[in-house]
């Protein structure tokens, strides 16, 4: 547990509500501001809601001069970083992190995430295994009791190329479902990830044991990363529609 001043202090940076355009649909993104000190070093996560959080950022390390460090978790969010000109790392550089900061696809009662509709699992999952906090920021569209419910498109699972007719296989077999090449949209062909890999989108048919599922897919020869993510995020912000923030714990077990 970080401790109390921690989440204070989050909650006292918990200070913007922004509107925003997605998928159509107007929503009232809260922004969560986790950075209470200088010398930070912080993960920025990928996808369109982590952009509003890393404007505020920036916006408080020009305000307050803070000397902040940032990781990116994909070309995106590398991208994010220059352009607003905060200072880039690397995990070479800075293999431990105060704090990573990232979005979700869905987010059950657990906190069990699926992330990855933007394909940038693989180096989502290891910037925030790297972090000693790991906070997720979501809309209100992303809260289920349980996964499946909100998020349709299945889980993301990165896999080298060569592999993917028989990790698909592998998956389909062990877990039911099926699990199915991401295609491009202005490419033809498939997507390729940063990591130059292939993504299957596995459309499960019930609720599983994440933390199980997770480990034996991870298992099978050519999986580089799943879109599962157990027992990682330590707190979720959403926002809701109404402009208020609900936050979600892990539960006490
Ligand atoms: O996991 C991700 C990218 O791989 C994103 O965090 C997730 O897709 C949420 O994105 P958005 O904020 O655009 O809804």
């Amino acid at each position: 547990n970080p401790g109390k001043s921690f989440y204070s202090s989050i909650s006292r940076h918990v200070d913007e509500t922004i509107k925003s355009e997605s998928s159509g649909t107007s929503l009232t993104v809260v922004l969560l501001f986790s950075l209470q000190q200088n010398n930070q070093v912080v993960g920025v996560g990928s996808g369109s809601t982590i952009v509003y959080a890393v404007d505020r950022l920036a916006e408080r390390v020009r305000q307050e001069k803070l000397n902040i460090v940032c990781v990116p978790t994909s070309f995106q969010a590398r991208q994010l970083i220059l352009k607003h000109g905060l200072s880039l790392s690397d995990l070479d550089r800075h293999p431990e992190l105060d704090v990573a900061i990232d979005g979700a696809d869905e987010v059950d009662a657990s906190l069990t995430l699926i992330k990855g509709g933007g394909g940038c699992l693989t180096q989502e999952k290891i910037v925030a295994g790297c972090a000693k906090h790991f906070i997720v920021i979501a809309d209100y569209r992303k809260d289920s009791k349980a996964l499946g419910q909100q998020w349709k498109k299945g889980v993301p699972v990165e896999v080298i190329p060569i592999a993917y007719v028989p990790v698909s296989r592998a998956i389909a077999r062990r877990f039911g479902g099926e699990a199915v090449l991401r295609m491009a949209v202005s490419k033809a062909g498939p997507v390729v990830t940063d990591n130059s890999n292939f993504i299957l989108d596995w459309k499960f048919e019930h609720a599983q044991n994440w933390k199980e599922v997770n480990t034996a897919i991870k298992m099978i020869p050519g999986v580089v990363e799943t879109g599962l993510f157990v027992g990682m995020a330590e707190r979720v912000y959403f926002g809701m529609e109404d402009g208020s923030v609900k936050i979600r714990d892990p539960p006490v077990n």
